[in-house]
């Protein structure tokens, strides 16, 4: 369930990393968008790794690349090049269908059934057959009390907030209990309570189970609730560190400070080689 207790909460040790391979290893991965003669590329070679068992944030500003990223570590992105291994396969092979969670940014809802009956239909794909009914009846039960919804289970999807649509869409993604959840801004248009409430859910999520969580943002603030960041610009990473190590090394009060002192770094970087 998700833990309603008011104040800020501090973001919890997770336990000390095992010397595993990432959840997702990148080496000059690159992606070209567009069509015609001039694709444009919208990922420049980026090499990071995602460590498991913690809560990425992936953050930049709007256009830097964050749904491309997210689309090929899910397997969906055309006009991949590089190296991209996802829990040890390759980005978008069959086996990791199962073992990922992708929320887009457009809830991928049905309005006209149910949150049950959603999640229902989600079950039936992921773990077909009469034989699996009992387990899939549980798995939905648990996906819609860790979404805190079991008081809207009967509601029709359609009648329900922003945030609540947002919240089946994530327990749609929880079935099946994914090693992997790689979650497009999904705390966006939702009221600081609700956002608090769904940050306490990844860190339950990442504790409990293991799993690995990465959740892109613009907005600089829950950056701080991240175990680890990526900082995105213009297609590239800039950094790649824990919120803390950012603070002390940029001298800054704030990731959204740190990171803004790292930006104007890289523009005036990008300037004087731009000087002939
Ligand atoms: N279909 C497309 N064809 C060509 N370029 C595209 C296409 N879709 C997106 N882009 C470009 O790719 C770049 C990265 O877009 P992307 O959606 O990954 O950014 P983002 O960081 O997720 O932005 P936001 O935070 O606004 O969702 C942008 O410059 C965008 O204009």
């Amino acid at each position: 369930m998700m833990n309603k207790q008011p104040g800020r909460d501090p973001v919890p040790t997770p336990a000390p990393a095992e010397p595993a391979p990432p959840a997702v290893h990148a080496h000059g991965l690159t992606v070209r968008r567009g069509t015609g003669r001039t694709p444009r590329t919208v990922l420049d070679s980026l090499a990071f790794d995602v460590p498991r068992a913690r809560i990425t944030g992936l953050l930049g500003p709007s256009g830097c690349g964050k749904s491309t990223l997210m689309r090929a570590i899910v397997g969906t992105q055309a006009h991949v090049t590089g190296t991209l291994d996802v829990l040890g396969r390759p980005a978008g092979h069959p086996e990791l269908r199962s073992r990922i969670g992708y929320v887009t940014q457009a809830p991928s809802v049905y309005d006209d059934l149910t949150v049950r009956q959603n999640l229902d239909y989600f079950a039936a794909v992921l773990d077909p057959g009469r034989a699996a009914a009992d387990r899939r009846a549980h798995a939905v039960r648990q996906a819609i009390a860790d979404v805190d919804l079991t008081t809207h289970t009967d509601a029709l999807a359609g009648n329900l907030s922003g945030g609540q649509r947002s919240r089946v869409s994530l327990a749609v993604a929880l079935l099946g209990t994914p090693e992997l959840l790689v979650l497009d801004e999904p705390t966006v248009g939702l009221d600081p309570v609700l956002r608090r409430d769904l940050w306490n859910l990844f860190h339950d999520i990442a504790a409990t189970r293991g799993a690995t969580l990465l959740v892109s943002s613009h907005v600089m603030d829950e950056a701080e609730r991240c175990h680890d960041l990526l900082l995105m610009r213009e297609g590239r990473i800039l950094a790649q560190e824990t919120p803390d190590a950012l603070r002390t090394r940029t001298h800054c009060a704030t990731v959204e400070e740190g990171f803004l002192r790292l930006v104007d770094e890289a523009n005036a970087l990008a300037a004087q080689e731009a000087t002939p």
